[in-house]
């Protein structure tokens, strides 16, 4: 198995990836090294340093996972070694210039990652080669579904539309659940209904045959209470709003 170093390795993400790639048999704890400045746990077996350079020396890829801002802190050389980046809105050309190799990877997957359920895209420069995207391919497969992309600019633009994880449905799901409180209904019960319903719904969306369009026209041309609903939503900016928010996310997000 290829030696794998994480920097930023005990971080949110970096972790997440750490204990899914070794729960799926795709990292050897024993072939792991994870660094940050301060120390911590790390899953057993695995390596911990807060010095990077010795990561770099023990690692065949480099996986970067450390916040843009403190990447834009550091002294890392590479010496030609692959890097797989999962910083959102760092550049490949910039990585190239910080890190010293052309051999990058970089992927945007989000917090779900942590519970198998992430959808991850990546993109490969062209020098990148066939180990280091095989390895991307089934590190990503072992946090949930990895899907690689022509263009890097969709790699920016994931971190809008996926990266954020549960946080768009989350704001979703609250504004019903305090309606629902709104209207009497207990808190607890406000939140198991809504949370079974978007659990269900996405069910559904996946497996039910129909795209969310078909769905939304299917209801709306019911006639009834449903498209009652939808069009005051739809009247009241829904589409603009939820527009509005992936927008700033993306702008946000652009190297
Ligand atoms: N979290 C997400 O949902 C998500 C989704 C998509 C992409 N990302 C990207 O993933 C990257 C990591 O995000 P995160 O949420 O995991 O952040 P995080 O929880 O803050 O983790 C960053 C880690 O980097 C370590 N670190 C900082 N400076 C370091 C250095 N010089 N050398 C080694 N380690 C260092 C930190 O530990 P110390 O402070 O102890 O050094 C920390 O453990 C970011 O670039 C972010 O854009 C995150
Ligand atoms: N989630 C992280 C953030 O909120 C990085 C991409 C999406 O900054």
């Amino acid at each position: 198995m290829t030696r794998i170093g994480i920097i930023g390795g005990t971080g949110w993400l970096g972790s997440a990836i750490a204990r899914r790639g070794i729960a799926e048999g795709v990292i050897d704890p024993a072939r792991l090294w994870l660094s940050s400045r301060s120390p911590t746990e790390v899953p057993q077996g695995a390596h911990w340093t807060d010095d990077n350079a010795t990561l770099i020396a023990e690692s065949d890829l480099v996986v970067l996972s450390v916040r843009p801002a403190q990447f834009r802190q550091m002294q890392i050389d590479l010496q030609g070694r692959p890097a797989l980046s999962v910083m959102a809105g760092v550049s490949a050309t910039e990585i190239a210039r910080a890190t010293v190799t052309a051999r990058i990877i970089r992927a945007l997957p989000n917090a779900m990652a942590d519970s198998g359920m992430s959808w991850t895209p990546y993109w490969a420069t062209d020098q990148a080669e066939a180990p280091e995207i095989a390895l991307t391919q089934s590190l990503f497969t072992a946090c949930g579904t990895a899907e690689r992309v022509e263009d890097e600019a969709q790699i920016d633009y994931a971190a809008a539309l996926t990266g954020s994880g549960t946080a768009f449905p989350a704001l979703f799901a609250q504004a019903m659940i305090d309606h629902a409180i709104a209207q009497g209904m207990p808190e607890d019960r406000a939140a198991r209904a809504v949370l079974h319903l978007l659990t269900a719904a996405s069910q559904q969306l996946q497996q039910g045959g129909e795209s969310p369009a078909q769905v939304v026209k299917a209801f709306t041309d019911y006639a009834g209470t449903t498209a009652a609903g939808l069009n005051a939503m739809k009247a009241a900016g829904f589409t603009e709003a939820v527009h509005a928010g992936l927008s700033a996310a993306a702008e946000a997000a652009k190297p």
